[in-house]
């Protein structure tokens, strides 16, 4: 029997290194199993290219739980160590590793900037055990090993019994982590953290039901006489998930089915899907789905996944995908993304920024495709995606570049234009005398309805452009764009919104506009500041309106990024429109008795707020007595 002193320096690196990695004390099994499946992968190259003269077989790993023993055993049939192999690799390497890792983590370790904490192996078996032996026999015609060691730096290396490949690792779990004797426990971090390993892990077994007599014609009704049970061992992955495959090898439902797969509670469909494969200039596989989101981006439960050689490592991608396109789901498989560095650090990697960058090329080239092969059905999926498109045009300049060729600006009579067609169409009837093409939108179909009909009347196109973030998109395409504004159709009169050459001619004078004005103010809150205009005579006496410039950079300014510094808590502007030829502004200039004008200034501003919307609480109950005693 051989025994030493595993060679670190740090005395009793143990404990410390339990302490700080305390809260991921749970990924030794992730760290063990990766390395089970490393020594299967590695056998299986061998054997492959005739190094190594054994059958390869089915090799499956297996994780099994003592709990009487209080021992967690992981096995693999993988390429094993000889004697002198666990000599290097595990007094060695794998210590040396684990010495360095402390060293660089010592005081970073709890920084949350660190993700995946891989690199730690072997070694993490110590955060949970308080022994831990190794039984490993050699591919190689050797005899078997068995290394123990207490967590001290002491070991003892002796030979084994063990006859059949591969290494078996025990874990004496210590009395603080007893939970990782837990069936349930267990199962769960297979399940996170080695669902698509590509070596089949088994844990424990399960009974299936087989057909007894396959191929035979039973003549029996009774199922028990058909079906016998047998028990079979439970895996608990899958090996070869729809990722690792080619796109011509899957049809749809694959892709649809590995979705649910991914996220077993999702039980709505993705909209459609993106499969990434590429080799140079650097590794990524992975599949990303745009799910149904709406315009109210509620906490995302379900998220992008990262795996490294379908080993998992995170569900934080922030850095590696655009952050648009963080509102997806699915999975990204890359073993070029540097784990063990911060935040800021990937950030500044070359080689993760071009892995976000052709992500995003991926993703607009994809709804680009979707959009010229069926327009009609990317028309109705439009309303689902448009938040991630809207927001990737803010964030991104590459994808606003592409995103000419697919981004849709829908009407309020559901008809979808690209800005090239919306310009082409609306050229004609909505270019203002100062060859401005003014762009027509609601926020809301129901809360300006009565603005949309006068706007429709008179032949315009309305957007409906209801998203948080529109303001600072329009903003953005108007920079772009100088010869588009846009403009909400409540922010003005709507003559006042496109204006065209002729002018309609006042019926007033302008002593009598005067006149008019000032017994307007006596009346009107100041919150309103009163605009007369000589409109059509038929058009409405009075109109609320929100100029449309205070308005955006209000909104900017709220849903933050852009705007007016400190316009956000700004009371909101509107302005009354008074139509100076409708009969009623006649009627409050020539009523003598101040009562009875009074009450119609009020009524009738009471009528404009309520097309606004803007008639609540009080003021409505008074306004809906007082036009009761009108009609009494
Ligand atoms: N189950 C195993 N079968 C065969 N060899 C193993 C096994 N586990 C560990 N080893 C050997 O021990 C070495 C050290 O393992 P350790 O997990 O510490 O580091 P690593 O796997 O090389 O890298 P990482 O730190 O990324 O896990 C491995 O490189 C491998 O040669």
């Amino acid at each position: 029997m051989a025994t030493g002193q595993i060679n670190v320096s740090v005395e009793n690196i143990f404990p410390l290194i339990k302490k700080f990695l305390y809260s991921d004390h749970e990924i030794f099994l992730r760290e063990l199993i990766s390395n089970g499946t490393d020594a299967t992968l590695k056998l299986k190259h061998l054997t492959s290219i005739g190094e190594a003269k054994v059958e390869y077989g089915n090799p499956i790993l297996e994780v099994k739980i003592d709990k009487e023993g209080k021992k967690l055993h992981i096995i693999d049939q993988g390429l094993g160590m000889t004697a002198d192999e666990v000599e290097k690799y595990i007094n060695q390497i794998a210590f040396s590793g684990a010495e360095e890792f402390l060293e660089k983590y010592k005081d970073s370790a709890k920084d949350s900037g660190i993700i995946g904490h891989f690199g730690l192996g072997f070694y993490s078996a110590f955060m949970v055990a308080s022994k831990v032996e190794i039984i490993t026999k050699s591919y190689k015609d050797e005899p078997a090993a068995h290394w123990i060691c207490d967590g001290s730096p002491e070991f003892t290396l002796e030979p084994a019994d063990k006859t059949s490949r591969g290494t078996e690792i025990i874990l004496h779990i210590a009395e603080d982590s007893l939970e990782f004797l837990e069936e349930f426990k267990i199962k769960e971090l297979l399940n996170r953290y080695n669902k698509f390993m590509p070596v089949p892990i088994k844990f424990g077994t399960r009974i299936e039901k087989i057909e007894q007599k396959k191929g035979e014609f039973v003549e029996s009704e009774n199922k028990d006489e058909i079906f016998t049970e047998v028990e079979v061992d439970n895996i608990i992955n899958n090996p070869n998930p729809a990722w690792t495959k080619q796109p011509t090898e899957l049809t749809d439902e694959d892709y649809k089915s590995f979705y649910h797969e991914l996220y077993p509670m999702q039980f709505e469909e993705p909209l459609f899907h993106i499969h990434l494969n590429v080799d140079y200039p650097f590794n990524l596989t992975g599949i990303l789905y745009f799910p149904k989101l709406g315009s109210d981006l509620q906490i995302q439960k379900d998220k992008i996944q990262l795996y490294q050689n379908q080993v998992y490592v995170t569900d934080n991608v922030e850095g590696i995908v655009p952050e648009f396109l963080t509102m997806l789901k699915g999975v990204i498989d890359s073993p070029d993304i540097p784990l063990n560095v911060s935040r800021s650090g990937l950030q500044a990697d070359g080689a993760v920024k071009k892995i976000s960058n052709y992500i995003t090329r991926k993703v607009a080239d994809k709804l680009k495709s979707l959009f010229t092969e069926n327009r009609e059905d990317f028309e109705q999926k439009w309303n689902d995606i448009k938040i991630v498109l809207e927001y990737g045009m803010l964030s991104e300049d590459k994808f606003y570049e592409k995103a000419g060729a697919f981004v849709l600006y829908p009407t309020v009579d559901d008809k979808y234009f690209t800005l090239e067609e919306l310009k082409e169409n609306l050229k004609e009837n909505q270019t203002d005398k100062d060859g401005k093409l003014v762009v027509l939108y609601a926020g809301n179909k129901e809360a300006q309805h009565s603005y949309i009909e006068i706007a429709k009347e008179k032949g315009y196109e309305v957007l409906l452009l209801d998203s948080p973030i529109i303001s600072h998109l329009i903003q953005k395409i108007e920079g772009d764009n100088k010869e588009l504004t846009f403009v909400r159709v409540d922010s003005d009169h709507i003559d006042n919104l496109i204006k065209k050459e002729e002018t309609t001619i006042s019926k007033l004078s302008d002593t009598e506009k005067e006149s008019l004005k000032a017994s307007l103010e006596t009346y009107i809150p100041k919150a309103y500041s009163v605009q007369l205009e000589a409109l059509d005579s038929n058009a409405a006496p009075f109109i609320i309106t929100q100029p449309e410039f205070m308005r955006r950079m209000k909104e900017m300014s709220q849903s933050g990024g852009g705007g007016m510094f400190g316009m956000g808590n700004m009371p909101e502007m509107y302005n009354l429109v008074v139509n100076t030829n409708s009969d009623l502004a006649s009627n409050i200039l020539n009523t003598e008795d101040k009562t009875t004008q009074e009450g119609l200034v009020k009524q009738a501003l009471d009528l404009a707020k309520l097309s606004q919307n803007l008639l609540k609480g009080e003021e409505l109950t008074a306004f809906v007595k007082r036009s009761f005693d009108l009609i009494k």
